[in-house]
């Protein structure tokens, strides 16, 4: 039995947790590599620019499916790669006038920032590209001396790798070599086949020399691919559990992945996951389309666990479309905004009528858990959430504190693995959590400055300075307008 952070302790002999495995195109009874473990790999942003709601779902149903499976009683080790140098960066940062590092970084601190907000939990290790170059190099090397990579003949310093040598290629897109189309990442002249990806590309004239590194061909930079087969060796071992990231990378990258990574002798992921996208109008949302609604911009107007729900609730190999709200018609957040005030609605009124704090259930319901199992199926657990919060509901309105203690502490329990419980530490300094507060603090200075006022009214001097004086006390500023009084923070 092992305890998670929402108290509720899963035992392993219950475990039935099912998964879509992307490689067999089929749902999959879960077994771990090693008794009790779990080990997650999932390719991480290239940081180029701010993380829109696309980029961040990727976060949130890997942060779901850890939280579950430490509640089902695992021990979940997490990486999450940062890609901190590629084409798209070293081109922006050039546009811009800036290091490529200094460009990186600002963007990565904005992806912390945002995962931070949706009240995601970091990786446990979440390795940059650029900190693992030496074991990349090795990889290629064990590549070439394997047969399945090649140094490009015309001095550019490129090493590619060799799909025609490598027969499983295909074997996780089922895309055969024969029906694909040229590999898109460098010039194709040193390749013995157009196909054929780069592991490692030379160092070019026109790119900063602080962007390249010595290599046995030279200096250069490594290809995206590569990155990750090196970073989740490192960290993970030859052989882990569960590779994720977006539909979209499935091939080429994950193929690519895959294939430099067997090709080198090397098992790697057992399962293959891969979540939905998000998108505007039916199309991936995309910063090449333009098409975007950045994760900052939204939790201004939207309280972060509102877009997490609205994230989280359907299925993650579902796409969401995202409508902003125009007048007179409701956006995808308000609808997720209605469910939040639903959920806090009931946690207001049960904790009143109970008067005491509730704990998370350590028994989830069956719902609850035959739809989490099956699959990571969050719209029938959000079903579960809500029948149980009905029910509650109806407990709260016949006084019934012992039925409403129970119902409480399964929705505690529910929301902890949704990541959504209000009282949680990730929620405790996020911008927005106390935006409920504003309005009750507004209303109490009011209804404080009123007596102010009628105490001048009748020229009671000493009350009306005392009201002042506990309002300056508390850090208020207070105004006297011809419209009447305001205050603010001093
Ligand atoms: N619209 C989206 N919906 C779901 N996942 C996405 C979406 N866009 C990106 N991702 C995922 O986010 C992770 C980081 O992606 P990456 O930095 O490569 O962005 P990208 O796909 O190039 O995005 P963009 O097209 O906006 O540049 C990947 O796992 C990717 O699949
Ligand atoms: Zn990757």
């Amino acid at each position: 039995m092992v305890s998670d952070v929402s108290g509720y302790t899963g035992s392993l002999s219950h475990v039935t947790f099912k998964l879509y495995n992307t490689a067999t195109h089929g749902i999959e009874t879960f077994k771990p590599l090693r008794e009790g473990q779990v080990s997650i790999y999932h390719c991480g942003m290239t940081v180029q620019s701010s993380p829109h709601l696309g980029h961040i779902r990727k976060e949130v149903v890997f942060d779901v499916l850890r939280r579950w499976l430490e509640c089902s009683g695992y021990r979940v080790t997490v990486v999450a790669n940062v890609t901190d140098i590629d084409d798209k960066i070293l081109a922006k940062s050039a546009a811009a006038g800036t290091p490529w590092w200094a460009h990186a970084y600002h963007y990565e601190n904005e992806l912390h920032a945002a995962y931070k907000a949706l009240g995601c939990r970091p990786p446990t290790y979440e390795p940059r590209a650029t900190g693992h170059i030496p074991e990349m190099i090795e990889l290629v090397k064990t590549l070439i001396e394997k047969g399945h990579a090649y140094p490009a003949p015309d001095g550019s310093g490129d090493v590619y790798f060799d799909v025609r040598s490598w027969p499983r290629y295909g074997e996780l897109s089922g895309i055969r070599v024969d029906e694909m189309s040229p590999a898109e990442d460098s010039d194709p002249r040193g390749k013995r086949d157009p196909r054929d990806f780069a592991l490692w590309k030379g160092h070019k004239e026109d790119e900063p020399e602080t962007a390249s590194w010595v290599s046995p061909w030279g200096r250069g930079r490594p290809g995206w691919h590569l990155e990750c087969s090196a970073m989740s060796g490192k960290y993970l071992g030859e052989a882990f559990d569960i590779h994720g990231g977006g539909i979209d990378l499935r091939f080429p990258h994950h193929e690519n992945e895959l294939a430099q990574s067997a090709a080198a002798g090397r098992p790697f992921a057992h399962y293959w996951m891969h979540n939905a996208w998000v998108t505007m109008s039916g199309e991936k949302m995309s910063k090449s389309l333009g098409n975007t609604a950045q994760v900052s911009e939204v939790t201004k107007t939207y309280s972060p666990r509102a877009v997490r729900y609205f994230l989280l609730a359907p299925h993650y190999r579902s796409m969401i479309e995202f409508s902003p709200s125009d007048e007179g018609t409701m956006g995808s957040l308000d609808e997720a905004t209605k469910a939040i005030e639903r959920i806090d609605s009931f946690l207001d009124r049960a904790s009143n009528l109970v008067g005491e704090q509730v704990t998370a259930s350590h028994e989830l319901s069956e719902a609850f858990v035959t739809a989490m199992d099956d699959d990571l199926g969050t719209p029938q657990a959000v079903a579960a959430l809500f029948s149980q919060i009905t029910e509650g509901n109806k407990s709260v309105s016949i006084g019934d504190a012992e039925a409403t203690r129970h119902h409480l502490s399964q929705v505690k329990a529910m929301l902890a693995v949704f990541g959504l419980d209000p009282q949680a530490p990730e929620w405790a300094d996020v911008a927005g959590s106390d935006d409920r507060l504003e309005p009750v603090v507004d209303g109490l200075v009011h209804a404080m400055l009123e007596q102010r006022a009628e105490a001048r009214a009748r020229k009671d001097w000493a009350t009306a300075d005392a009201i002042r004086d506990t309002l300056t006390n508390l850090g208020l500023t207070i105004e006297d307008t011809p419209a009447g009084a305001h205050w603010s923070l001093s």
